[in-house]
């Protein structure tokens, strides 16, 4: 129930762009923030709503820049537990090629629920599966995201390349070039909203190197640039992908995202691990988004973000799960955490703080996907807001508040609000029944390996 003006008074700590003192708390108005009050300070127009937020910790809602959700369908799945990036998409791909509508709904009810309740309040997901029968796959997405009031950036994956002519995926999962372009003119015709306050937005996504002609790269710039919509694809993520563009393409990763018309800052790509330094300097010149997936690189051994050069360079950090085949959690809370000790143990303590790596997954993620209302507690922003207490045994004893979300393992928040509607309250989320949820999705999941 959302009432017209709604003040969260007096937060345990509140987490605001450079430190802005937010200790009054923050007013919100029609879905946005129409006050941020500092310590003592109460709001200019009474309120009809009060919520008295002194055990909370409260954030901008956490912004999730790199899924796959149908791989909720396939975590932990033991063929593949132990392997790197190209023998595990080979063994897995004859599996998702069976994905049905049904399935996928399910797996992005499920990723998505998991996030909410993270303190995600916007995702976006890579879908690059359209076997027969899944023709409509972001439709149904689009219900789910809808049915469950987050914000989303779906992107319309593909992939065209396949191993009769020299790509990794088998050819029943990859699709024509017409088709992957006529379908991505009817999904943001259809579904992009713009402006201030989107709920969805369309982004297209050829899915990588190894598995999109050059063909496709080069026309869904050309598509996203006529449609002002973002693109999105993996880049760098292994060295095996590089030995692919170098053997192919005569180029490495990123000469050839420069040579398919890629290298502007419409364009965010997920993991960008292996870059030398010239490599660097070019991406943050062009200010291009990088989201940085620190437990799916440290599963699947990709290696290690350089994080740090890239925003000294100019390009923008977000943060990512990733799929849930290579995670294999959807807990952008849990990400935050692991962002903080990986990239530790590249840049050293001191450089990266609990600070730091809130802000990649807020403000830097919200970059990412051209978000400028969103991502930040500011006058002005969306309401988009998570609510975490820290009552909990793994909390006790624990001082810094900010701190002690990210160093103790925050789990679960306690109220989630996005455009000023409360979606999680008391841990739980509106209006779903995830008992029933977790048992049609285990079903769905053990039919899809079933033959395998
Ligand atoms: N981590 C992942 N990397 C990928 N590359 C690619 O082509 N697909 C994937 C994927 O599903 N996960």
């Amino acid at each position: 129930m959302c009432a017209s003006r709604i003040w969260i008074k007096n937060p345990q700590a509140i987490f605001t762009p450079d430190g802005v003192d937010a200790r009054g708390g923050i007013v919100i108005e029609a879905g946005k923030i129409s006050e941020v009050l500092a310590a003592g300070v109460t709001p200019s127009i009474p309120c009809d709503t009060n919520f008295d937020a002194r055990d909370h910790v409260v954030l901008p809602g956490l912004i999730n820049t790199h899924h796959h959700f149908y791989q909720t369908l396939t975590r932990a799945w033991a063929p593949v537990v132990n392997e790197p990036l190209f023998p595990w998409l080979k063994t897995l791909y004859p599996v998702w090629a069976k994905l049905t509508p049904e399935a996928l709904k399910l797996a992005s009810q499920v990723a998505m629920a998991e996030l909410l309740l993270s303190g995600c309040t916007t995702t976006s997901d890579h879908h690059y599966l359209f076997p027969e029968g899944m023709e409509n796959a972001i439709d149904v997405q689009v219900e789910v995201v809808n049915s469950l009031g987050m914000r989303a950036m779906l992107t319309r994956g593909s992939m065209s390349l396949g191993e009769q002519d020299g790509g990794l995926p088998p050819q029943q999962t990859v699709q024509s070039g017409e088709a992957i372009l006529e379908d991505s003119q009817r999904l943001i015709r259809r579904y992009h909203q713009r402006g201030e306050g989107a709920w969805i937005q369309i982004a297209l996504a050829p899915c990588s190197p190894f598995s999109v002609t050059e063909e496709i790269m080069q026309e869904s710039a050309r598509l996203a640039a006529a449609h002002d919509v973002r693109l999105h694809t993996h880049l760098a993520e292994t060295l095996d992908e590089e030995a692919f563009c170098l053997e192919r393409f005569g180029l490495r990763t990123v000469d050839y995202l420069e040579k398919v018309g890629w290298l502007s800052d419409r364009t965010w790509l997920a993991h960008g691990i292996h870059f030398n330094a010239d490599e660097i300097r070019r991406l943050g010149a062009a200010g291009v988004g990088i989201c940085h997936c620190p437990v799916s690189n440290m599963r699947l051994a990709s290696g290690i973000c350089p994080t740090l050069e890239l925003e000294e360079a100019g390009a923008i950090i977000g943060l990512g799960v990733d799929g849930s085949a290579s995670n294999d959690a959807s807990s952008l809370m849990f990400e935050t955490r692991q962002a903080l000790y990986l990239q530790r143990l590249r840049y050293g303590a001191k450089r990266i703080t609990p600070q730091k790596v809130m802000s990649w997954a807020t403000q830097g993620s919200a970059r990412l996907l051209g978000r400028h209302d969103l991502g930040e507690i500011r006058v002005g922003k969306q309401a988009d807001l998570a609510l975490f207490r820290l009552d909990d045994l793994r909390f006790s004893g624990s001082h810094d508040p900010l701190s002690a979300l990210i160093l103790c393992g925050a789990e679960r928040a306690d109220r989630v609000m996005v455009g000023g509607e409360w979606r999680v309250v008391d841990g739980e989320i509106c209006g779903l029944d995830c008992e029933r949820l977790k048992v049609l999705h285990r079903e769905a999941a053990k039919q899809l390996v079933a033959t395998f």
